[in-house]
């Protein structure tokens, strides 16, 4: 405590040693200066030294006190987190590239917003976009996950100077959960994106080596008619394989697939491949092999980013130019479509008749799952009522269904029938006329079929007598 004024007051050079030992020369200055000072005016400058200092001891103080608890409460509560911030740059200057966790972050976020508790929605939909796309201004808020029970901030930062700006998210989450941030949660927000973007994306058509038109075939799993059981074990190995990237990787084989489907024409096999490529969102390569008449045409047509390498050239050189279509030139383009794409892929062969098929193309590794599309059964039957005529039940069914069991009646035959007319009485009334026609037909073949097997018999059996007659 101080008193009075004048020679009451400390000097000002000596109080100061009091708080701090490093004072330099040119505080000695400034005390000499101060004993020109009047009185009163010491005195106010004084006091206001006084606060100042007394500020700065209780900051001191109460920086201690912090730490003091926090160490105190740490040891009372162990458990206390250690919060963790990772910036995610959306331009890595070093390497000078953009960084994709950026791009997919700020895709996936976009999941994770709350129209009704969060400021600056937007809403966007480009020529390409199948839907609106909802958005939010990430630089006005916090947004919060939860990836498998640990909790993420993220918050967007944008910061500019005369030279330069960036943008990145700053991601806080406590430290202990790093290891599974970088290794499952960051991952997971690739996926996500990925997926994202690819369920917007428009499926393309692509014919020979021309460039791809939109695939707007509307056939899904849940328009085909096909039996329940078959269609649920097709759509289970489809995801088995979309899911299985690191086993194949692990086990060092190509990520592909290939399929056969087989059946009579009509029963559905290009609406399979339609609803394979809606399913999983895969562009779709076509090719007609009937129209491809030599080994170098078919190479031709297969619009691939890598050069395919004849399999017997130990050297791999691209294989001479050849004037037919042989087995061996297409089992060396279909084993080089998986070796010249790095990415998931799937093959589908569809054929009318699979016994005419060489068994080299049919081996597992090259036509992994064979499917068979059958002539339309009673199931098949009430999907397509169900689809076209939006009906699940009739007193006509009955009789159809069996109709459709003695009959060989392709799905495509019976699409035909129900699209006449939108009424269901006129639609199924003409659907019973046209299968008992097709049964009647269907017997009267095979009546002639048989006559014309007896009269073969007949004639077999008749000409070695003649022939024998003819020797002796
Ligand atoms: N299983 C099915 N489910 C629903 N609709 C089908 C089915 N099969 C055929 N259709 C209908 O018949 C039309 C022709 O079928 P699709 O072209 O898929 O048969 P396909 O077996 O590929 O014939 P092809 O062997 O002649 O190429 C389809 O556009 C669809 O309307």
């Amino acid at each position: 405590m101080f008193h009075g004024m004048g020679g009451n007051f400390p000097s000002f050079t000596s109080t100061m040693f009091q708080h701090s030992a490093s004072i330099s020369g040119s505080v000695m200055m400034l005390s000499t200066a101060y004993n020109y000072v009047p009185h009163p005016v010491r005195a106010h400058i004084y006091s206001l030294y006084q606060h100042t200092v007394d500020l700065f001891v209780k900051w001191l103080l109460s920086l201690w006190f912090v730490d003091w608890f926090v160490s105190r409460f740490r040891t009372v509560a162990p458990d206390i987190p250690k919060i963790m911030k990772v910036a995610i740059n959306e331009y890595q200057r070093v390497g000078k590239f953009h960084n994709q966790i950026f791009e997919a972050a700020d895709t996936y976020l976009n999941t994770k917003i709350s129209p009704t508790t969060m400021k600056g929605l937007e809403f966007s939909k480009s020529e390409k976009d199948k839907g609106v796309t909802v958005s939010v201004n990430k630089r006005y808020q916090t947004i919060e996950d939860d990836f498998e029970g640990i909790q993420i901030k993220w918050s967007l930062v944008a910061e500019s100077t005369d030279d330069e700006s960036s943008t990145r998210f700053e991601v806080s989450f406590e430290e202990k959960h790093y290891g599974k941030v970088v290794e499952s949660y960051i991952p997971h927000i690739l996926k996500i994106a990925k997926e994202l973007k690819d369920g917007k994306k428009t499926l393309k058509l692509y014919r020979g080596s021309g460039g791809g038109v939109s695939l707007q075939h509307p056939s899904t799993f849940q328009t085909l008619a096909m039996d329940h059981d078959l269609k649920k074990d097709i759509i289970d190995d489809l995801d088995r394989f979309v899911s299985r990237r690191d086993y194949y990787k692990r086990v060092g084989k190509a990520w592909k697939r290939g399929y056969l489907l087989y059946g009579p024409p009509g029963t559905g096999k290009s609406s399979l491949v339609a609803a394979m490529a809606n399913y999983l969102n895969f562009d779709v390569y076509d090719l007609e092999l009937t129209n491809v008449h030599s080994n170098c045409q078919l190479r031709s047509d297969i619009d691939c980013s890598a050069e395919l390498r004849d399999r017997n050239d130990p050297l791999g050189r691209p294989k001479s130019r050849s004037t037919e279509l042989t087995l061996s030139g297409l089992l060396n383009v279909i084993d080089g479509i998986w070796s010249c794409c790095g990415d998931e892929r799937i093959i589908i062969f569809t054929t009318n008749h699979k016994d005419k098929l060489d068994p080299a193309l049919l081996r597992p590794g090259r036509m992994d799952k064979h499917i068979h599309m059958s002539y339309i059964t009673p199931q098949g039957f009430r999907i397509l009522a169900s689809n076209y005529l939006s009906i699940d039940k009739h007193h006509l069914f009955g009789e159809i269904e069996e109709l459709i069991q003695e009959s060989q009646t392709t799905p495509a035959e019976v699409a035909e029938e129900v699209m006449v007319s939108d009424d269901a009485d006129v639609s199924l009334n003409g659907l019973v006329q046209f299968l008992k026609r097709k049964l009647l037909e269907t017997k009267q073949l095979k009546e002639q079929e048989e006559a014309q097997k007896a009269l073969k018999e007949e004639t077999d059996h008749v000409t070695p007598k003649c022939t024998c007659s003819k020797n002796q």
